[in-house]
């Protein structure tokens, strides 16, 4: 039975009978300025901050706010269904929750909660490779909802390995591999004020818990913390990677292989060479390459390249849902949903997170039943228009 996402519109004016409104605000786009006045200036400025000015992560909103809707009317938009077919997974709407490391910086409960928020709403969880929560304990807070592992690619043959047989052994059923990510950018949010939490041990929970991550060190962790963290730091990523190498992860790895990242359309292309099953069109949030083009404007081009050959999935600001039901016209599957649900995480834990998955579902699928449509597949280019704002 379709999950009637609307609902929630209806249960919040009830509630409201009883005098009770939303803890949070409806409106997610509110959720940044609340969590800057909640959380500490250097975990803050982690999850809002972004590469060089800030330009990146303002162009993702500006391409999305940029593509105006053409609502259709008298197209019977009673009985709406949501769900989508996603990388062989029947999920009950077009969304997962994108991977974000350290959650542990903005709430006690970091990826637990957020994975068991995700999980109530049946919503996949992507569980970061930098999580401050060991793949196992993630998978245990879970039960059997569905959950996807992204990894960064270590330097380290044996821990990538070693990651990979413990997602596998976890339940985690699809491996989105992050490739924009190789050196981490110049981030002045993070800079000024000197903070990068893997220095302090936050977000190694996955390595300091690994065998063969335990192998490199002369010392147990909790003997010399601080040659653990430089292990950490240097091995974590490999900007010498190449795409041959990718036949390594797809010798490891038995589910669908999902790239992040790309929003070069040619790169799209060697990822179907590759025997690749899906992309995520994404530029981190704008956190990488300053002054790189934006998400909204690569999605199409990325979809037009791949047509079925891949699964194209789509992140980087996305915050309401028009932006949803805008991804799914450009071309994308699904979407993936960032620092919305993070700022939800901050404010009010799994119930934060679920108030956010449930405003955005909520939103969209009222957006594509005022716009005339009843299912996400009817969705199209001929559906928007480009204006500026
Ligand atoms: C605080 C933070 C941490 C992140 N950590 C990861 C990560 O560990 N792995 C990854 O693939 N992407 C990571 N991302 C990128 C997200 O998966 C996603 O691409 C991005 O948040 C989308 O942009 P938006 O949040 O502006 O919508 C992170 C993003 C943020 C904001
Ligand atoms: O901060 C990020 O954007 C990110 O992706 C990251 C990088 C290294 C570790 C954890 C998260």
């Amino acid at each position: 039975m379709a999950k009637h996402w609307a609902d929630f519109q209806y249960e919040i004016y009830l509630n409201g009978m009883t005098g009770t409104v939303p803890r949070l605000p409806t409106d997610l786009t509110r959720l940044e300025e609340l969590t800057e006045q909640r959380l500490g200036p250097g975990p803050v400025g982690y999850v809002a901050g972004s590469a060089g000015d800030g330009s990146t992560a303002r162009a993702n909103r500006a391409a999305l706010q940029g593509r105006r809707i053409v609502p259709r009317m008298l197209r019977d938009v009673q009985e709406r269904d949501l769900s989508a077919e996603v990388l062989g997974r029947a999920l009950p709407a077009p969304l997962a929750l994108a991977p974000i490391g350290v959650l542990s910086i903005m709430h006690p409960e970091a990826e637990t909660a957020a994975a068991r928020a995700a999980a109530a709403q049946e919503v996949p969880f992507v569980l970061s490779s930098a999580s401050s929560t060991p793949i196992e304990r993630v998978a245990e807070a879970m039960g059997d909802a569905e959950r996807w592992f992204q990894l960064y690619w270590a330097k380290d043959r044996e821990v990538t390995r070693s990651f990979l047989n413990r997602a596998k052994a976890s339940g985690f059923s699809v491996l989105v591999v992050t490739l924009d990510t190789p050196l981490l950018a110049w981030r002045p949010r993070d800079l000024d004020q000197a903070y990068l939490p893997f220095l302090h041990g936050v977000g190694t929970a996955n390595y300091f818990s690994d065998p063969a991550f335990q192998a490199g060190l002369t010392k147990p962790v909790h003997e010399d913390p601080n040659a653990a963290v430089l292990h950490f730091v240097g091995m974590f990523a490999d900007p010498g990677k190449t795409w041959p190498d990718l036949a390594f992860l797809r010798e490891n790895w038995d589910g669908p292989i999902v790239l992040k990242g790309i929003v070069h359309p040619d790169d799209a292309r060697l990822a179907v060479d590759a025997g690749m099953d899906g992309v995520v069109v994404s530029n981190h949030g704008g956190r990488q390459v300053a002054g790189s083009i934006a998400a909204a404007d690569a999605l199409p081009r990325v979809a037009e390249a791949v047509g079925d050959r891949l699964t194209v999935l789509f992140d980087s600001g996305v915050r309401t849902g028009d932006d949803v039901f805008k991804a799914l016209a450009l071309g994308a599957r699904a979407v993936l949903l960032g620092r919305p649900y993070v700022y939800g995480l901050a404010l009010d834990g799994q119930a934060g997170v679920e108030h956010v998955i449930r405003c955005l579902l909520a939103e969209f699928d009222l957006t594509l039943a005022l716009s005339g449509h009843a299912t996400p597949g009817s969705l199209g280019p001929a559906d928007l228009v480009e204006q500026s704002v």
